[in-house]
């Protein structure tokens, strides 16, 4: 056994293998060391090879889905092997044959559709990246084989990374080439272990096209649309994984669509992640901007609304478009609450209908197909005779299009409790097969028959106490105490009633009647099974004939869902509908960051301060503004930043906005940089990554983008950040000509506003009070003049040792006038050093011993706070402790 499954190992190598053997998935070898660690099961050995125990793990089949689920979750692939003939078939082969078995399933991260593994509101995206020689650009091609969509696009290599991340695919499909590519190994390296390197052959784009037909079961792709040879190579990969993956089912996909790289707007990897779209910069997604709009009411309608939140539009009709369904349902409220609840409950129809494609299905997808389809009907009727906006006129008419009939066959057909599959049995109705009434009656009848022959045995017999029973070992038997037996066995009886067995205090016989009617019993289950499974096969193959109607009428329920859900989204929180063209336009009238805000009513904290923002083109000025935000930590900056950009993908994507009054010229690049942090991994320092994300937008934003800098230069020292955050802002108002927000406390750069003619300095209004600080959170012109660092450091809990010597040192640099006075003049200033350095210098004059020496420069050492130093105090510093030691 362990030779076959050491062959079925070798052709899976990349997988852990479930091997079947009765009723578990056991695990051999490494895998099963792998499998026990991540799914904390236990770890045991079967028999030696070559010498040595074999480790084992083993998971039941019932329980199956689950272990998988964790072990896709922690980044594995599984292979599932069964056994794919009969037993007896192997006996025939010879008393010791094995069960032959293979590998029926490959499960990846991208590949799955099992309900309880797949995550409802989420998309299960599988992508694949091409690139063929002689085109430059890489070419995406996605899937959702829970779901049947296919998307391709073009990219390029310095966007391919933030492509990808919008997406946000579950696994992607590399040819071994590009992911050998030096100038792509930072993309795979942040992708981490999604990223997975396939032989190129997989992405052959000479055979892509034939493939690709094969699947979508037409002659040539030309009706789709002329495809570039690295997308062919890209769609060619990810169909040829699907089919490897599913081994040969059908996989029940939509013709590929095209996204245009420039119909949406491109918003780089950090902003994405700093802007916290779709999840928090830690990964979950409570937090983040989806989940505090999401008021969807089904999966599809989830999956549709994160979709449009991670791409929203640059076609300010298409956006309309959207924008119109929206401000029609927040207008209706009682057709959107009709909507809403009609809504509630719809099953996930695509994911149904994939799994029944995929061969995987059972009754309960039959079951979602008809209830989606009497929920689609009943949403159409309530959408009738409405004036409706071209987006939700489009969706109706889907609704209309649904297939009637196959609703109603599974009207018919279908029970009302239905079991997971189909094997169980009972989950066709009554009175819809004849055949199958007839022997489910004989199979249920059996009591009822059985009763009236125990009463005419026992009649004829003149014994009383017959009765007929049932056991595994005999099936039916009739029984009579042991004083009556020997009446069974003589005579006329004899011929009649056949012994079977002998008991203590009982005798076991049959009759032929008997036998008869046992197996007609055991056959009517058996036959009602068979019938039922036709049924299933029947009712599947209907349902997928009118795959592409259910698709599209899956895709208006999706849109309802969504436009209703915003919709109440604005009416709710108080949103406006922005107004959406293709100037350069931003003008946000009290704005507001939806995510702080929730948080703040959550801890029912104080209210959100609402705040305006104009970048539009100042009077007689061709491009944007820059606003130059400067005010204390803590006043609101950052919110503010995020705010606006958050406006603007809101808009784009097609809702309303946190604000009283918007209008936004459209935005086709987005950037930010807000926040800091490390990449240890790649081997880069806070103030590298600040750097290398700020030369990208400097280098990338164009007129059209909305750029959000975030105290750019304070990972340096003060001249160097200052100068750094100076030249930035410069280039952005001079060069890139996009309208931008810039938070910063180097106060200094106010000045600017006298030479840029479209910056404009504005600040984060504070009062102070009886030397506290209150945040005002508004926004308002001119510039602040302090930072109120310390106080916010109180706020924090710092000693307050360390609070009062800040304060005094705070003192001191702003007597002294300049950003960063000379560290000597400090030291002799500040009580703490010059107590330390007198003390070194009188004991160094006494001729004190090396010893005594040696302690005041331990002193002085001990009298020095890292942290309160500029980096050129410290270097002062420096000097100074050198000059003692040379005196
Ligand atoms: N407009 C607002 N209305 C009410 N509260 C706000 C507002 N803006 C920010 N806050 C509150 O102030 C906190 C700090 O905001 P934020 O992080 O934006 O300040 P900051 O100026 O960027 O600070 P730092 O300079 O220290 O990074 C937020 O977590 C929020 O609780």
């Amino acid at each position: 056994m362990i030779e076959q499954f050491i062959e079925i190992k070798a052709a899976n190598a990349d997988s852990l293998l479930f091997y079947r053997m009765g009723d578990f998935y056991e695990l051999f070898f490494t895998d099963a060391e792998v499998a026990a660690r991540t799914l904390g099961i236990t770890l045991t050995k079967r028999g030696q090879h070559l010498g040595r125990d074999i480790p084992m793990a083993g998971v039941p089949v019932h329980a199956a889905n689950d272990y998988l689920q964790k072990l896709i979750a922690a980044g594995h692939r599984v292979a599932v092997c069964e056994q794919v003939e009969d037993p007896a078939e192997a006996k025939k082969r010879g008393g010791k044959a094995l069960v032959r078995r293979d590998v029926t399933r490959l499960v990846t991260p991208g590949t799955i559709t099992e309900e309880n593994i797949l995550d409802p509101g989420e998309p299960n995206w599988l992508l694949a990246v091409g690139r063929v020689k002689g085109e430059e650009k890489p070419a995406l091609a996605w899937i959702d084989i829970s779901t049947g969509a296919f998307r391709t696009a073009t990219s390029a290599g310095e966007r391919l990374l933030s492509d990808i991340l919008r997406i946000d695919p579950r696994e992607v499909l590399v040819p071994q080439t590009l992911f050998e590519d030096p100038d792509l190994r930072p993309t795979w390296d942040a992708l981490g272990r999604l990223a997975n390197p396939q032989p190129n052959a997989l992405f052959e784009s000479a055979s892509a096209s034939d493939r690709i037909c094969r699947v979508l079961s037409v002659s040539t792709l030309d009706g789709f649309g002329q495809f570039s040879r690295s997308e062919l190579s890209a769609m060619g990969g990810v169909v040829a994984w699907v089919e490897k993956t599913q081994l040969g089912a059908r996989v029940p996909l939509s013709p590929p669509q095209r996204e245009e790289g420039a119909s949406t707007l491109f918003i780089d990897a950090a902003t994405r992640t700093s802007l916290e779209l779709t999840r928090t910069s830690g990964g979950s997604r409570e937090g983040s901007l989806l989940k505090v709009i999401d008021r969807t009411v089904t999966g599809p309608g989830a999956r549709l609304l994160a979709e449009r939140l991670a791409a929203p539009l640059t076609d300010p009709e298409r956006i309309l478009r959207r924008q119109r369904s929206v401000t029609f349902l927040r207008q209706e409220n009682a057709l959107r609450d009709g909507l809403r609840s009609a809504l509630r409950g719809v099953p996930d129809l695509m994911r149904a209908l994939s799994r029944l494609s995929l061969g995987r299905g059972g009754p309960r997808d039959l079951g979602a197909i008809r209830m989606a389809l009497s929920s689609g009907r009943e949403l159409a009727d309530r959408l009738a005779d409405v004036e409706l906006p071209e987006e939700l006129q489009s969706a109706r008419q889907a609704l209309h299009a649904l297939p009637e009939e196959i609703g109603d066959l599974l009207g018919k057909a279908l029970a009302t409790d239905l079991p997971l599959l189909a094997r169980d049995g009972g989950f066709v109705g009554e009175a819809f097969d004849e055949e199958l009434d007839a022997q489910r009656a004989l199979a249920s009848d059996s009591r009822r028959v059985i009763a009236v022959m125990q009463a005419e045995l026992a009649e004829e017999t003149a014994i009383k106490t017959l009765k007929i029973r049932h056991n595994n070992m005999l099936g039916y038997y009739i029984e009579v105490p042991s004083s009556h037996g020997l009446k069974l066995t003589e005579g006329e009886a004899k011929a009649r009633f056949i012994h079977r067995q002998t008991m203590s205090n009982a005798m076991r016989f049959t009759t032929t009647e008997l036998a008869d009617l046992e197996s007609r019993i055991a056959d009517a289950g058996g036959r009602a099974l068979a019938i039922e499974t036709a049924i299933f096969e029947r009712l599947v193959g209907a349902v997928l004939e009118e795959t592409e109607c259910l698709r599209i009428g899956a895709e208006a329920l999706a849109i309802l869902d969504v436009s209703a859900a915003l919709a109440e989204l604005a009416d709710i929180e108080n949103w406006c509908a922005p107004t959406i063209d293709g100037s350069l336009a931003f003008e946000v009238e009290c704005g507001r960051h939806p995510v702080v805000e929730a948080a703040l009513r959550a801890q029912q904290g104080d209210a959100f301060i609402a705040n305006d923002c104009t970048l539009s083109p100042p009077q007689g000025a061709k491009a944007g503004a820059l606003w130059l935000l400067t005010g204390p930590n803590m006043g609101g900056k950052s919110t503010f930043l995020r705010q606006n950009a958050l406006i603007a993908i809101l808009a784009q994507m097609g809702a309303h906005v946190p604000a009283t009054r918007a209008t936004i010229g459209i935005v086709d690049r987005l950037f930010s940089r807000v926040g800091a942090s490390d990449d240890l991994a790649r081997g880069r320092s806070t103030f590298m990554v600040e750097m290398v994300e700020t030369a990208a937008i400097l280098n990338q934003a164009g007129e059209r983008s909305l750029v959000i800098l975030d105290e750019i230069g304070r990972g340096t020292s003060t001249f160097d950040g200052l100068s750094i955050a100076w030249a930035t802002a410069e280039h952005l108002h001079e060069t890139n000509r996009c309208r931008a927000i810039f938070a910063t406390h180097f106060h200094e750069m106010t000045a600017l506003a006298e030479t840029l003619p479209r910056l404009a300095n504005v600040t984060m209004r504070v009062k102070e009070m009886e030397g506290e600080v209150i945040f005002l959170h508004q926004v308002g012109k001119g510039a602040a003049d302090r930072s109120y660092g310390v106080q916010v450091a109180r706020l924090a809990g710092l000693p307050k040792s360390v609070l009062a010597r800040a304060r005094t040192v705070l003192e001191r640099l702003e007597a002294g006038g300049a950003s960063t006075p000379g560290a000597g003049t400090l030291i002799d200033d500040l009580p703490l050093f010059s107590a330390a350095i007198r003390q070194a210098e009188n004991e160094l004059a006494s001729d004190a011993a090396p010893a005594s020496a040696h302690e005041a420069l331990l002193a002085m050492l001990d009298g020095i706070n890292p942290d309160d130093l500029s980096p050129r105090e410290a270097l002062e510093t420096l000097y100074r402790l050198k000059d003692v030691r040379r005196d």
